[in-house]
């Protein structure tokens, strides 16, 4: 009930449009219903024979019935088209509002949730409300109108009759029942045959790569052939079962007309019913048959709506974590210290990741995270960008709660190199340009020169106009870094994250990034996470972690000297190295 109060306040912004609509609908049955009357008014002449009245009063009826009919395109263009307006806005109104829903999430909420499953829900859930608003209201309209209108009309003509043909009722709606429950599922096998298909094809074509590397291309054809046999034999069973129930539907129906034609005969032998009535009997019944037989599957179709509904609500429903509190402030004029006090972070309950992380880091500073593997480092870094809020304690930005500021003033802030770096499918200064959609081609290139890839990007053939392909991938893990970092130069922030930022070039790249990393020490605060030690020895505070804590900080003279984990790191390193 609850849902179906927020279905119709959903629809509200296009209730005129939809009133249009469904009065169309009304009229264009009351037309439909009117017509085969004329019809029989007709016969009735004819049956009385030639007179000159009669032709008059035929000519009249001809004309009526012409002008039902014409009026009769222009209420179902009306009804079809107005129907459809209102319900496409409105999926159109939803898909925009679920995606910018799923878009405030906190990244905890995108953990466990399959890309499939997040677009099923922009777009398939969202089109049930199409359904439902364009196909299954508007056809409910004209049952109800039809069959109480077919009723009444052949209660007038002839009780008997009348009643006669409701026997075949019964039998209509206990197979339209079958229908729904029996035959149409197996459409539904064939469907989710199809999706598996599809999923499979998706999985293939990402891993393309491996599928040739590890030569497994008989194999994945055989998969494929699986799938695609399963949906056929699926398919077939379902379309075999369907054949063979409609024509028994249409048999029950055709019993109504036997009985019309067959008592009503008798009937108008006896002199208590006209050829015009037994025609106007025949007429309707093609009318009455119809929604009846269509009604459980009407019933299963608001389910299939309901449910889809439902889904769209979740989503809306569910509470964005990260969100900006009531009287957030802008974050403005940063100079870029950084403070830790006491954080806890887990990503999952009684799985502790941070634990007790204090520091301070000056605005200018540069700190490097150092560390093994899954310590946290990256965790430590999204915290800053409140991508996840900690357990406990807080995060200041210059001695500011980041969590009493604007979400956006404070991403704003902070220009990110993430560990594995995403590029949209678009132009090089597309993706440049995407951290400051106001800066010019000359401030791109700038940026492009300060992370040292600009004279990479004037070899290749489109220069900055080349593109980069889905996920960057005509350019190489080196060229994506710097990419990634010319875009965080762009964005002109005053603090920068480095999530290793030089873990996929070669030396010399190495070297170049790091020179382009010094020109922006004492302008940005920089927050580095590296694995080569080597990138971060000029940086005035290395907090070494282990075991989500913090158990050395200092500069790299310091912590050389004393005995301690960053000691063993770097002899190792070096080690590896010689
Ligand atoms: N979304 C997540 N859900 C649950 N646990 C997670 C999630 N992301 C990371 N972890 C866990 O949190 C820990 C810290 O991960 P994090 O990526 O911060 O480590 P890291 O020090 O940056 O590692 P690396 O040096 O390999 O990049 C790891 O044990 C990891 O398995």
């Amino acid at each position: 009930m609850k849902l179906l109060w927020r279905l119709g306040k959903e629809a509200i912004k296009y209730k005129t449009l939809y009133l249009i609509a469904i009065i169309s609908t009304f009229v264009l049955t009351l037309i439909n219903l009117a017509a085969p009357k004329i019809l029989s008014s007709m016969t009735a002449i004819v049956e009385k024979g030639a007179s000159k009245e009669a032709s008059k009063q035929i000519f009249l009826l001809t004309v009526i019935l012409i002008a039902l009919y014409l009026l009769r395109i222009l209420f179902r263009y009306l009804s079809n088209y107005l129907a459809h307006k209102a319900a496409w806005n409105l999926v159109e109104d939803l898909r925009v509002r679920v995606y910018e829903h799923i878009q405030e999430f906190s990244m905890n909420f995108f953990h466990d949730k399959q890309t499939g499953d997040l677009m099923s829900r922009v777009i398939n859930d969202t089109a049930t409300f199409e359904l439902l608003y364009a196909h299954i209201i508007p056809e409910m309209v004209t049952n109800v109108v039809t069959v109480i209108g077919v009723m009444i009309i052949l209660l007038t003509i002839n009780v008997e009759l009348a009643l006669l043909t409701c026997i075949p009722i019964p039998l209509i709606l206990f197979s339209g029942w079958v229908f729904a429950t029996k035959i149409r599922p197996n459409f539904k096998v064939s469907q989710k045959a199809l999706a598996e298909l599809n999923a499979k094809l998706q999985d293939n074509f990402s891993g393309i790569h491996e599928i040739q590397a590890f030569g497994q291309e008989e194999y994945e054809q055989f998969q494929i052939t699986e799938h695609a046999g399963h949906f056929t034999k699926a398919m077939l069973h379902a379309l075999n079962l369907s054949a063979v129930f409609h024509p028994g539907v249409e048999f029950l129906s055709s019993a109504g007309t036997v009985i019309v034609v067959g008592i009503g005969g008798v009937l108008a032998f006896q002199g208590g019913l006209s050829v015009a009535d037994i025609v106007a009997f025949l007429l309707y019944l093609s009318l009455f048959y119809t929604p009846i037989s269509g009604l459980a599957r009407l019933l299963e179709e608001v389910q299939q709506a309901y449910a889809g509904a439902e889904r769209v609500m979740v989503i809306l429903d569910t509470p964005t974590e990260i969100k900006n509190e009531k009287n957030a402030e802008e974050l403005k004029d940063v100079k870029g210290s950084i403070t830790f006090d006491s954080v806890d972070f887990s990503y999952e309950d009684n799985v502790s990741v941070l634990k007790d992380i204090n520091f301070h880091c000056k605005p200018g500073q540069m700190i490097a995270l150092v560390g093994p593997t899954g310590v946290g480092k990256t965790t430590l870094t999204q915290l800053i960008s409140r991508f996840y809020d900690p357990a406990n304690g807080r995060i200041l930005i210059d001695g500011k709660d980041i969590k009493k500021v604007t979400l956006e003033s404070l991403r704003s802030n902070i220009a990110p190199v993430l560990q594995d770096t995403f590029l949209f499918n678009g132009t090089i200064a597309d993706n440049i340009g995407y951290a400051n959609p106001t800066a010019g081609m000359d401030e791109i290139i700038a940026a492009a020169k300060a992370a040292r890839i600009h004279d990479n990007i004037m070899d290749m053939p489109n220069q900055y106009e080349t593109k980069v392909g889905e996920r960057g991938m005509r350019l190489s893990g080196g060229q994506k870094q710097r990419i990634a970092i010319a875009r965080a130069i762009l964005r002109k922030a005053p603090i920068i994250i480095l999530d290793e930022a030089t873990a996929s070039v070669d030396v010399e790249t190495e070297r170049e990034i790091q020179r382009a990393i010094n020109d922006l020490a004492g302008t940005r605060t920089i927050v580095a996470i590296a694995h080569r030690l080597s990138t971060i020895q000029n940086a005035d505070m290395i907090l070494v972690l282990e075991e989500g804590k913090i158990v050395q900080c200092g500069t790299h003279n310091e912590l050389i000297n004393q005995d301690g984990l960053y000691r063993r790191l770097n002899l190792a390193q070096n080690k590896a190295a010689s």
